[in-house]
């Protein structure tokens, strides 16, 4: 009989910190090497939160980062479980973030096999996959778009794991993020998972004692939520729309 997989009793972060392996960054050039945060010195990315948030402008390189990482942890680039090939590559850009794996080193405690990383763009593919091959209770592809992604999140880390996330809110409604935040919450508590997620949600972004880094041009730095140019531009948004918009119109026009 097969045995069950144990699981660990100590808490998450389980991976704890990447990276760069000495002297392979000069070898290589373009993209993904080429990020900018990848390039400070002794780069290094520390994990101390069961939940880290990535944040940051478009074209920063926080899906690069997640991609990088997941590949670090083993899941494949387009998304999905481990050893789930699910998404045809045929017609799929050529590089992704996934190949800062060859020279990024993980460490971890203690080293975390089961999990999941999740995509977007890849939801349908790898919902379909599972619809059909693995579970047949799953059936998320009958739920509608947000439906389907908070009902996937649920089943899936209820289970132990590291979890990748790039940019889960493109399909919820923010009444969807809190249910997301919620199971994000738990897992923040329980340290019993990890989750690594870029957002631009200042929802998700906002939850109580994640680790938010915010992904820059200059390097990687820890930052406070209500810090961030999203949270602001919210924050502004709600206090006066009409104004906002006013402004935000002839800024526009003037530019
Ligand atoms: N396959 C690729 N080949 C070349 N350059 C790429 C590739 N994918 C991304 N880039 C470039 O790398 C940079 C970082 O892209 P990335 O998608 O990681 O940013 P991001 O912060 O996730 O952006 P967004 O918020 O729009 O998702 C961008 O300048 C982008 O144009």
């Amino acid at each position: 009989m097969a045995s069950r997989k144990k699981g660990t009793s100590l808490p998450s972060p389980f991976l704890q910190c990447i990276s760069v392996m000495d002297g392979m960054l000069e070898e290589r050039s373009g993209y993904p090497f080429d990020m900018p945060w990848l390039q400070a010195p002794d780069f290094e990315l520390r994990f101390t939160t069961p939940v880290t948030v990535v944040v940051g402008e478009n074209g920063t390189g926080k899906s690069t980062l997640i991609e990088a990482i997941a590949a670090l942890s083993g899941y494949d680039e387009a998304g999905g479980g481990k050893g789930y090939r699910t998404v045809d590559h045929s017609n799929a850009i050529d590089v992704s973030g996934a190949g800062l794996a060859d020279v990024l080193r993980a460490a971890w405690l203690p080293k975390i096999t089961s999990g999941w990383f999740f995509k977007a763009e890849t939801f349908f593919s790898v919902a379909r996959y599972l619809d059909e091959v693995e579970s047949p209770m799953a059936d998320y592809l009958s739920w509608s778009h947000g439906e389907g992604f908070v009902r996937f999140f649920e089943e899936r880390m209820r289970r132990q794991g590291i979890y990748f996330m790039d940019e889960p809110e493109s399909a919820l409604s923010p009444k969807r993020q809190l249910e997301l935040l919620r199971i994000l919450d738990r897992i923040q508590k329980a340290a019993t998972s990890q989750v690594i997620m870029a957002t631009h949600s200042p929802i998700l972004m906002a939850l109580p004692g994640a680790r938010v880094l915010e992904t820059t041009r200059q390097g990687i730095f820890e930052i406070d939520y209500r810090d961030t140019e999203h949270f602001r531009l919210y924050q502004s948004f709600t206090v006066d729309p009409e104004d906002f918009i006013l402004e935000a119109l002839r800024t526009d026009e003037g530019s």
